[in-house]
């Protein structure tokens, strides 16, 4: 069998349990780990996690020169990092490595350089990538169609650090042609990993869709889903709502 080559950026409190989910899945091979600071630089990412393997060599993002990709190959690049990460996504397109960027918050340029290089190498965008709320964002789209006077209302909940509101629910707001501003209520409490809840409100009843990862090991699963799904794909830029909808329609089960 040929294992899928993963280069992963970020090695924070998400990439290392993604890295954990690639490194325990035997379609896939973590070839290198990519992060901002300079801590166990040389290392690898699998003895950092307990096995006995060696996985996932970690790199700093200077070590991103123009040759980089080219000396360490891999199939798809996973970026579970920050907005920053994006500036490393051309190089890598034009190598023909496909792209899954997990970013939960980009500013306007960004989404720009995604449709630039979507000519270049097949991405994937999703600023939640677990499969859950990609049902919860499919189930509401639904609902509003079935009940279309109803009053709606999002509500997010994540770990108190979290600083900006939540890209899935700015998501599901445009999805459902609300206003962002108005009807996405955030909040900040202790270790939530993340909670998004959809409050469909009638006049005797309401209807409430609610999606929670328990373990940031869920965004992991969510990548490898993607993953698999991407290396098949042409050049383009895809989301992850648009591939359950489709597995939906072909009567796929997707879980
Ligand atoms: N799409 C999803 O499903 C999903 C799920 C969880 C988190 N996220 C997003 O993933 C990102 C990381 O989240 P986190 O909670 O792990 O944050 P974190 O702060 O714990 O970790 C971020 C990691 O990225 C590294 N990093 C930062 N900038 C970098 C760069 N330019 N190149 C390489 N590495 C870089 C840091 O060194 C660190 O290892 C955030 O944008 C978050 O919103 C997305
Ligand atoms: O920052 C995070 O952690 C997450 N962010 C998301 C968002 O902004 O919607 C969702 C997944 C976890």
């Amino acid at each position: 069998m040929t294992k899928i080559r993963i280069g992963l950026f970020g090695f924070g409190k998400t990439g290392k349990q993604v890295a954990g989910e690639f490194l325990n899945d035997k379609h896939f091979e973590l070839v290198w780990v990519v992060r901002r600071n300079e801590t166990d630089l040389g290392k690898y990412a699998s003895h950092l996690l307990g096995h006995e393997f060696k996985a996932g060599k970690l790199f700093s993002v200077n070590d991103i020169g123009p040759d980089f990709y080219r000396k360490n190959p891999v199939d798809v690049l996973v970026d579970f990092s920050s907005s920053d990460g994006i500036q490393y996504y051309e190089a890598a397109a034009e190598q023909g490595i496909k792209i899954i960027s997990a970013i939960s918050k980009y500013e306007e340029q960004d989404f720009q350089l995604l449709e630039k290089l979507k000519s270049k190498t097949a991405m994937l965008y999703s600023p939640n990538i677990t499969l859950g709320v990609n049902f919860l964002l499919i189930a509401s789209q639904v609902l509003q169609k079935i009940a279309p006077h109803a009053d709606i209302e999002i509500v997010e909940e994540h770990f108190r650090k979290k600083n900006e509101t939540s890209g899935t629910a700015l998501k599901i707001a445009e999805t459902l042609g609300l206003e962002k501003d108005k009807h996405v209520n955030s909040i900040r409490v202790g270790g939530i990993v993340g909670k998004h809840e959809v409050i469909f409100g009638l006049p005797n009843q309401t209807i409430r869709i609610i999606h929670e990862s328990i373990s940031r090991a869920a965004f992991g699963q969510g990548a490898i889903f993607a993953a698999k799904w991407l290396i098949e794909q042409a050049a383009g830029l895809y989301n992850m709502e648009n591939y359950i909808t489709d597995l939906f329609r072909r009567n796929i089960p997707v879980y």
